[in-house]
């Protein structure tokens, strides 16, 4: 029996299904023929490569991303932020446990008085050390801590400026795989202990760095000096024990400040002239009493009220906050006089026009009041400010509460000049001195090198600095006093004659400007003593100073 077809087709053709089967099957066949072909070809295992490579780094993220659920789940992380005390004891953790051990990478530079934590990188101590190594800690590193796993990472921003122009400080994130808090504390406590100890023979100083504080970290300049003995600042006898004694008390009796209501703080004022001893004083202070300074000028252009408020807020309690020269907050009379004399509409008429600007005057009376005693001022603190100039400072600064003592310290006394001779010229150093024939020659040296500085006229500075030009020579140093007093005396008397002339100077060229300037007639110019004429060129001749190296000097105003 012939097959039966749909009516109208022709059974020698293939059917429309067949067809279709045919060309799936004749599709697929192709297919499997170029992948046959690519799987023994180049491109075949380039994907078979691809699909490999993508498998890989599917399982690599997965595991990363467990691994950062577990570190989520499974540990503390604590941020120090550099500027900030616990910033400092953690450097100083992670040097001592030898973490930069596994460091590749270090800053060098040379030695100096900015503390770094750097590491010792010569084993061999007889090798002297010029330079200093700090581990960058670029790479994350891990270690073992009593039995924890502790890893340490440092973030890269470090140095970076951003965007207001300001180096970005560093942050150190040390995780830390447990689940306890307690350890948290345990290692930053024992980072603390560690840095006490370490500086134990020094005072940490704390100042800003402008070029990158950032609002939050600003002590972040550290610097440390060795402590100084209390016996090594010679003073007028008992002065500096009742400081002392006054700052341990007042350290001490907490308890009682809180019990009175009185907020636990102290102010001290130290004035005098300059190089007597002042700032000696606050950092042997600071020494015996293991204080921490954090000192900061007014002087500085980026000092305001809202600088200064946060400056004092963010020192520790029981720090030391100083302000050196607290004196530039406030104008003086010179500075007021300039002032007058800048309202001059064109510049070059002003004589002061070339002065920096007085960047103080960010810092007004009553934000630095403000920092002294209001908002500002933390508890359990030593405020201590210096000053050459004791007379320029507001009467509502001064009240007790702000500055609780006003200390002041003048030129070297006859007794203070003797001190610092035998301080200079131990007897133990030079006993060949200390002869049977002569007792204490070194004590009649002392009188003798004290009896001829006339007292109150030479700091202790200028003293020392005599001193220093004979430190093996007690004999010679009392011998050539007189004549160094005598030269001092004349180049004193230089110098003021310089400053007269000066001043008159400067006082000509603002009157001759003035006459000039505003149409005001030459003839209004006051002549002063001995000038020849004050017009366009005047002359002044400063009368002569006695023994003055610019006795009769004249000058021509420009
Ligand atoms: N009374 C002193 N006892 C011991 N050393 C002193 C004394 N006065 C000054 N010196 C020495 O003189 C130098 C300058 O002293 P210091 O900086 O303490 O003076 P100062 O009064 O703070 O000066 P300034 O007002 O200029 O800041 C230091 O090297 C210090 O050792």
């Amino acid at each position: 029996m012939k097959p039966q077809f749909p009516l109208g087709q022709d059974p020698s053709q293939p059917t429309d299904q067949a067809s279709s089967w045919l060309a799936s099957f004749m599709g697929l066949s192709s297919m499997f023929g170029v992948l046959g072909f690519l799987s023994q070809s180049y491109v075949g295992s380039s994907l078979k490569l691809l699909m490999l490579g993508s498998l890989i780094e599917t399982g690599r993220r997965f595991c990363w991303w467990l691994i950062e659920r577990f570190r989520i789940q499974y540990s503390i992380t604590a941020q120090f932020n550099e500027g900030d005390p616990a910033y400092e004891w953690i450097v100083l953790f992670i040097t001592q446990e030898r973490v930069w051990k596994r460091s590749r990478e270090f800053v060098v530079s040379a030695k100096n008085s900015q503390r770094k934590w750097a590491v010792t990188t010569a084993d061999d101590s007889t090798i002297k050390c010029n330079a200093e190594y700090v581990p960058t800690y670029q790479i994350p590193q891990l270690f073992k801590w009593r039995g924890y796993w502790l890893e340490l990472k440092r973030s890269n921003d470090r140095g970076a400026v951003n965007v207001h122009g300001v180096q970005n400080t560093g942050h150190i994130y040390v995780t830390i795989y447990t689940l306890d808090m307690d350890i948290l504390s345990q290692l930053v406590e024992e980072a603390r202990r560690r840095y006490a100890e370490v500086n134990r023979p020094h005072v940490v100083i704390h100042l800003i760095d402008s070029r990158r504080f950032n609002g939050i970290q600003l002590w972040n300049n550290v610097k440390r000096k060795v402590r100084r003995p209390l016996s090594s600042i010679i003073l007028p006898a008992g002065l500096l024990d009742s400081l002392v004694e006054d700052a341990q008390e007042f350290l001490n009796t907490e308890d009682w400040y809180l019990g009175a209501g009185i907020p636990h703080r102290r102010g001290y004022l130290l004035h005098g002239p300059p190089g007597t001893g002042k700032t000696s004083t606050i950092y042997a202070l600071a020494g015996a009493l293991n204080l921490e300074i954090y000192s900061l000028s007014l002087a500085s252009n980026h000092v305001d009220d809202n600088f200064l408020q946060q400056a004092a807020s963010s020192v520790p309690e029981n720090g030391i906050f100083l302000i050196e020269d607290i004196d530039c907050a406030f104008p003086s009379r010179e500075d007021e006089e300039a002032e007058f004399s800048t309202s001059y509409p064109d510049p070059r008429l002003n004589p002061n026009a070339l002065r920096p600007a007085r960047a103080a005057r960010l810092v007004t009376m009553s934000g630095l009041l403000n920092v002294i005693d209001g908002v500002g001022s933390e508890e359990g603190k030593l405020f201590f400010a210096t000053t050459n100039y004791i007379d320029r400072l507001d009467a509502a600064l001064l009240r007790p509460g702000r500055i609780d003592r006003k200390i002041e310290y003048a030129l070297s006394t006859t007794e203070q000049t003797r001190a610092l001779f035998v301080r200079f010229f131990p007897a133990a150093r030079f006993p060949e001195l200390e002869t049977e024939s002569e007792k204490h020659p070194l004590a009649e040296l002392a009188a003798r090198f004290a009896a001829a500085v006339p007292p109150q006229e030479f700091s202790t500075a200028e003293l020392q600095g005599f001193l220093q030009g004979y430190k093996t020579r007690p004999v010679a140093a009392a011998q050539d006093v007189t004549a160094w007093v005598e030269a001092e005396h004349l180049g004193r008397q230089a110098r003021e004659a310089r400053e007269e002339l000066r001043k008159k100077k400067a006082q000509l060229r603002m009157q001759s400007q003035m006459g000039g300037g505003f149409g005001m007639p030459a003839t209004n110019v006051v002549r002063p003593h001995g000038a020849h004429a004050v017009n366009a060129s005047p002359t002044a001749t400063v009368p002569p100073a006695e023994g003055s190296a610019t006795a009769g000097v004249s000058a021509t105003v420009q």
